[in-house]
């Protein structure tokens, strides 16, 4: 107010200038509220004409709206205003319909919101394809990677990486075997969340392009790196809010952002590891270097025929795709399965060792299945099959999904109606996996973890809530990842527990440590500390 007074008192421009931005805003104010074809859905006064409430929850909160998303949908339905543009729904009956959508059904992405995930990179990478159809054609060649058939080939990835944790563990706890330092740290303590953070990006980077970043061997395990795709995703509510700031920050040099956020640093260096990765392989494929193992990349920029009797396509069918495509590609591969498959696992252990009944049932369960401990007799069809195993899997990932938050559609043509409410064709409508999981009629007691309520005779009940657990999304647009997480979070927590009857939170960590946050990606506030594990007893 003050300000106002001050510039109304200056003369000249002002005057003028404040009043047409008073006399816009007030019309904004009339029209969003009272005028606006989404004003006949209810919701708090504030959302239904202005974005700051977004932004306060989303950027300034960093990522608190998931958790007064339900109290709004408590109070005011199944149906919310979230911006004077957009809707957010409660009502499981809904997801099929928002996020199932193939080609002919056209709930697109929203732009606004997917847009400024591309930051400066030309070509948009593939979660941020708005439209399915353009979707699909970037989606199919790269599918068959990241098929069932081709996790259980490359098994062994998974197998090894999770053998080095184990074994970093033993160093850590001072039962190292041999080939380590075999001394342990001088805690005896084991940091689990950059741990199993780590092993995931070293798989990703193994599995897709065939050279692991090997983050476990760093001194940091990578630490940088996560702290890098965290602090570019707290920039998102703000171009989300604000979109002319996204070109602004295009055109700031990358060492004015790295000095103003020194985390940018990792990450300019990761895409920079990225396109040096993507120009090897051209290279090879032009010289004609026959590599050991044709990679993601390899597929991509030089498609190999199809297997015969397969249903892939066959070489001539086959475009190869440009270096940037592929670049981009790859930089959502590594981002995307960093932290979610790192804090599902994490979620997981935790829930396993402090409750001891858990543990003791789990421990049983895995020693019939393994009776002599080795890395290499583990494998994932056997591991599957073991159902109390299975329910921490899926339980880790009710309550730890990789994208907890809003993922936003756009209403096509023709409009939609939810739950009575006509919905016209543009407005942005979305859905959470928080929300989904948190469900008291399908989750009784939603915050308890609980693997026991994936098991049991009620089959319908067990699917009910298969349904509703969305942790890797429905539909075209949903995980390309989904296979090769399942894989790692099965040998996450197998290796561990099998290998251990005497793991224990350390005493700094508690519960209210993973309370999550929805930046695009699911994280713990800043201020959470890291989850470390120690042992009761040494054997
Ligand atoms: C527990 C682990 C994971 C969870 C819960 C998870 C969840 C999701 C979800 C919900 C989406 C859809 C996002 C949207 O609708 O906008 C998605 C997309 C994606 N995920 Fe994952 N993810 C996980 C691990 C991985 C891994 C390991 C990879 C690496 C291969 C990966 C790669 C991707 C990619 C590339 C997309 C975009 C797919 C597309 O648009 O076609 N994810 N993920």
């Amino acid at each position: 107010m003050a300000l106002i007074t001050s510039l109304l008192s200056m003369g000249g421009i002002w005057p003028p200038l404040v009043a047409s931005f008073a006399v816009y805003n007030i019309y904004l104010f009339i029209y969003r509220r009272y005028f606006h074809p989404l004003s006949h859905i209810p919701g708090p006064f504030l959302n239904s004409f202005s974005y700051l409430p977004y932004l306060y929850y989303q950027g300034i909160l960093e990522g608190q709206l998931m958790h007064v998303l339900p109290k709004w949908h408590e109070k005011y339905g199944p149906i919310v205003r979230l911006t004077p543009s957009s809707l957010h729904l409660s009502n499981p009956a809904h997801y099929e319909t928002l996020y199932t959508s193939s080609v002919s059904t056209r709930f697109y992405k929203d732009p606004s919101f997917y847009g400024p995930m591309q930051g400066p990179l030309k070509t948009p990478i593939i979660l941020t394809v708005i439209s399915n159809e353009a979707h699909r054609a970037r989606r199919v060649p790269l599918s068959p990677f990241f098929s069932r058939r081709e996790v259980l080939g490359l098994e062994g990835i998974v197998r090894d990486k999770m053998g080095r944790v184990i074994h970093l563990m033993e160093e850590a706890f001072g039962t190292g075997t041999g080939t380590g330092t075999g001394k342990g740290n001088e805690k005896g303590e084991f940091d689990a969340h950059r741990a199993m953070r780590a092993v995931s990006v070293d798989i990703i980077t193994e599995y897709a392009y065939g050279e692991s970043w090997e983050q476990l061997g760093k001194g940091d395990w990578g630490q940088g790196y996560q702290d890098a795709i965290r602090a570019v995703q707290l920039l998102f509510p703000w171009f989300q809010t604000f979109p002319f700031l996204l070109p602004i920050f295009g055109m700031i040099p990358d060492w004015v952002n790295v000095k103003l956020v020194p985390a940018f640093g990792k990450w300019f260096e990761s895409l920079e590891t990225v396109k040096a990765a993507v120009a090897r392989v051209r290279k090879e494929i032009s010289l004609g270097v026959q590599p050991s193992r044709r990679t993601i990349f390899h597929e991509l920029m030089d498609p190999a025929e199809g297997v015969e009797g397969s249903d892939e396509m066959d070489k001539k069918e086959k475009p190869a795709l440009s270096d940037e495509i592929v670049f981009a590609d790859a930089v959502n591969l590594t981002g995307a399965g960093a932290e979610t498959t790192g804090a599902t696992a994490c979620r997981a252990l935790f829930e396993v060792v402090s409750s001891p009944g858990v543990y003791k049932r789990l421990r049983e369960e895995l020693v019939e299945a393994i009776p002599v401990f080795e890395m290499d007799s583990i494998s994932l069809v056997e591991l599957e099959k073991l159902p109390y195993l299975t329910g921490v899997v899926k339980e880790a990932l009710r309550l730890s999904p990789g994208l907890p938050g809003h993922l936003p559609r756009v209403v096509p043509a023709g409009g939609a109606t939810f739950d009575g409410y006509a919905v016209p064709p543009g407005t942005v409508v979305s859905m959470s996996a928080w929300q989904m999981h948190h469900n008291p009629d399908l989750f009784p007691e939603p915050e308890r973890f609980d693997p026991a309520r994936w098991m049991g005779d009620d089959q319908d009940a067990v699917w009910a809530r298969e349904r509703c657990l969305v942790s890797f999304g429905r539909g075209q647009r949903n995980c390309i990842g989904q296979n090769l997480a399942m894989c790692e979070l099965y040998y996450a927590v197998a290796a561990v527990i099998r290998r251990w009857d005497d793991l224990e939170v350390h005493p700094d960590f508690g519960r209210e440590d993973l309370q999550l946050v929805e930046l695009l990606l699911g994280y713990h506030p800043k201020s959470s500390r890291k989850l470390r594990f120690i042992r009761s007893q040494h054997v």
